[in-house]
């Protein structure tokens, strides 16, 4: 039988199939993640939520090829995540950059380091254009420590994105912004998903920053041997407002919905 197009659609762009993960410890084996399985579409903007130590993070670094499972695996476009690539990159909560570059500085060195044989005048426009994304054209010249929070996290999205990354990971990248500049960046992250559509994965402890942002919401349970509990889909039409979707019925649903999962059925003991 002949494989139509529908036949080699089937192969999912972004698959973790029986993914558990086991450290070794003083005392005796730790199970974090227990048999994970989620297939994510080209695209899709996936939040993961779940009390703090369930494994998210530990999850999100499997597929970004930091971490290695103990059984199963993370699948791109059907190949085995051994390592990290240029194909996935990550965005984290502490920002990561180099204090003693200026913004500019930290994107080109990425930029440089991905496209090693790309002219320098090509790097230079490539980092000036992610920066000038972020709305930070003004500020490229400035060192991490004259930059604010959310400045910060911006360039940190710059040199991510310009990357021109097919995953983007972003590992509570808002945790630590007041909320107006939360907002704000949640704002900008979804027009630069819009333009760039990139598959997204991103942890987050805010369940209205996921119904914001997310096509479906992967709620964990809670450890040892953490898995998903269930998978919330997110139906408010793009693009989105704020205001529109806070005033829909099914956003109050949805949230409890979340709340009751967390609060009630996978209630943290401490
Ligand atoms: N190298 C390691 N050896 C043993 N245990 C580890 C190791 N790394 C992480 N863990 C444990 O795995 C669990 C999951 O950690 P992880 O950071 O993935 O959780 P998380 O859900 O991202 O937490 P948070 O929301 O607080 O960031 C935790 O209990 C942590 O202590």
């Amino acid at each position: 039988m002949a494989l139509n197009s529908s036949t080699l659609e089937t192969i999912p762009f972004l698959s973790i199939q029986n993914l558990s993960k086991v450290y070794p410890t003083p005392k005796g084996e730790f199970s974090v993640l227990a048999d994970i399985n989620l297939d994510v579409a080209e695209g899709e903007f996936i939040c993961v939520i779940g009390h703090s130590g369930c494994g998210k993070s530990t999850l999100l670094d499997m597929v970004s090829g930091f971490n290695q499972p103990t059984q199963g695996g993370a699948f791109l476009k059907g190949n085995l995540i051994r390592k990290p690539g240029r194909d996935r990159m990550v965005v984290f909560q502490g920002y990561a950059l180099l204090p003693w570059l200026t913004a500019f500085e930290n994107v080109y060195l990425a930029v440089d380091k991905a496209y090693p044989k790309k002219m320098t005048a090509e790097k230079r426009a490539l980092t000036r254009d992610h920066l000038a994304m972020v709305g930070l054209a003004e500020a490229a010249d400035k060192k991490p420590d004259q930059l604010s929070g959310g400045m910060k996290q911006r360039v940190s999205i710059a040199r991510a994105l310009a990357i021109r990354p097919e995953v983007l990971i972003l590992d509570e990248p808002f945790g630590a912004l007041d909320a107006i500049t939360k907002e704000e960046l949640q704002e900008e992250l979804l027009k630069i998903w819009n333009d760039h559509r990139c598959t997204v994965l991103m942890i987050t402890h805010d369940i209205d920053e996921a119904l914001f942002l997310a096509d479906r919401l992967v709620m964990m349970t809670n450890g040892p041997s953490a898995t998903i509990g269930e998978i919330l889909q997110i139906p408010f039409p793009r693009p989105r407002d704020r205001v529109q979707i806070m005033e829909d019925p099914q956003y109050y649903e949805l949230r409890n919905y979340a709340l009751d999962f967390l609060y009630h059925r996978f209630a943290h003991e401490d």
